[in-house]
């Protein structure tokens, strides 16, 4: 009676999509997971034969078994991969603070737990309303866009629609910022000679198809502030967030670097890119360094494995000493308050 009763009280649905990994670390689920994310125009956006024999040929077979070697690195037992554990203590959270006005589904754009079973959960709930959240800060038609045309194309042939909300951004919340500062109060931020904001990259193409204004030159001149003609921009976004970010933790602008890491394939992507600014830095003579990722909001391959690991080696073969990577929000409570602030704002 009692479960009777918190159902009929329920009237939001909240989903939770992040990327997805791998259902485990062997080459043959790491290679299902890079084909289905893989094909998606909107992530590899070249013509779909080419996109076609490019994934099946090379990146199956050539980058799977690698991807495979990092995802060993970081697979925990009983847990998984740490992007989802995190994802689901993040979404009981989030019930938890929500309440029972409220149904809190996780869901992932790519392999499990899929997109299809979080709407098809909401929609045997019969709520009036969803709320959907695509975790990830700043926009971009690889991330965001293509979250919210999964989530519509499950939807398009429904007779009967809730009310839906979509978020496509958070990265300039004042509690987003808040909850990243809460994560660096763990630090002693003055004892770093410099400080790297790390987000991920996208190759230069994307940002000129995201700018119908025709604005975007793609440098840090160009996307360096924000402004009406580029606030949609993905990079402009990173570069903003990092300002806002600086500013909160009262940090000096020549000790902070924006960068961009984890190009793929030989076309240009956005600059600089963390890779190089790691090594220069080293090869400056700078010792101590820290690198902050606003860009994932979960600890996952890129910061666990790429930052921590691939470019902390890096920096110590170029001559560097200290190169400490500091953790994402995970679970961290001002992060479940700005999610909850998000959702129930709306
Ligand atoms: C934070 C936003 C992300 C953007 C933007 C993004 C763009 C993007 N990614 C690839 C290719 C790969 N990304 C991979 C892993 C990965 N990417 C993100 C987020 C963004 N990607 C996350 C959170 C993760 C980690 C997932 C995990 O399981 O921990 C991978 C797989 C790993 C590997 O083989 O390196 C690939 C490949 C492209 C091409 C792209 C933009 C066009
Ligand atoms: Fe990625
Ligand atoms: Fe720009």
């Amino acid at each position: 009676m009692k479960n009777q009763e918190q159902n009929s009280n329920t009237h939001t649905g909240v989903l939770l999509i992040n990327l997805g990994s791998p259902d485990s670390p062997k080459v043959k689920d790491v290679r299902k997971y890079l084909i289905e994310f893989l094909l998606d125009p909107r992530v590899i956006d070249i013509p779909y034969i080419n996109r076609q024999l490019l994934v099946r040929g090379p990146i199956a077979y050539g980058r799977a078994p690698r991807s495979a070697e990092e995802y060993q690195k970081l697979w925990t037992e009983p847990d998984g991969s740490p992007l989802i554990a995190y994802g689901y203590e993040v979404r009981d959270l989030l019930q938890k603070q929500l309440g029972n006005g409220y149904k809190v589904e996780l869901a992932m754009r790519y392999q499990s737990p899929s997109i299809a079973d979080g709407i098809n959960t909401l929609k045997k709930a019969r709520l009036k309303k969803w709320i959907i959240v695509p975790l990830f800060p700043q926009q971009a038609s690889a991330t965001v866009g293509s979250v919210l045309e999964k989530v519509m194309e499950e939807i398009r042939k429904d007779w009967i629609f809730p009310e839906l909300v979509m978020i496509n951004q958070f990265y300039d919340r004042p509690d987003f910022i808040e909850a990243w500062a809460e994560v660096a109060s763990g630090y002693n931020l003055q004892s770093y000679e410099k400080i790297i904001f790390s987000y991920h990259g996208l190759p230069q193409r994307q940002l000129f198809k995201a700018d119908p204004g025709h604005h975007c030159k793609a440098n840090i001149e160009c996307c360096q502030k924000i402004t009406r003609d580029n606030q949609d921009c993905y990079s402009a976004q990173c570069f903003h967030n990092t300002r806002l970010l600086r500013e909160k933790l009262k940090l000096p602008e020549e000790k902070c670097i924006t960068s961009f890491q984890s190009r793929l394939g030989r076309s240009e992507w956005i600059k600089p890119y963390t890779e190089d600014v790691v090594k220069k830095l080293a090869q400056d003579g700078f010792k101590k360094v820290l690198i902050i990722s606003p860009a994932f909001i979960a600890d996952c391959l890129e910061t666990i494995v790429e930052l921590g690991m691939e470019y902390k080696d890096l920096f110590i073969e170029h001559g560097g000493d200290t190169f400490d990577m500091m953790e994402s929000l995970n679970a961290n409570p001002a992060w479940i308050q700005s999610l909850t602030n998000m959702v129930t704002e709306r």
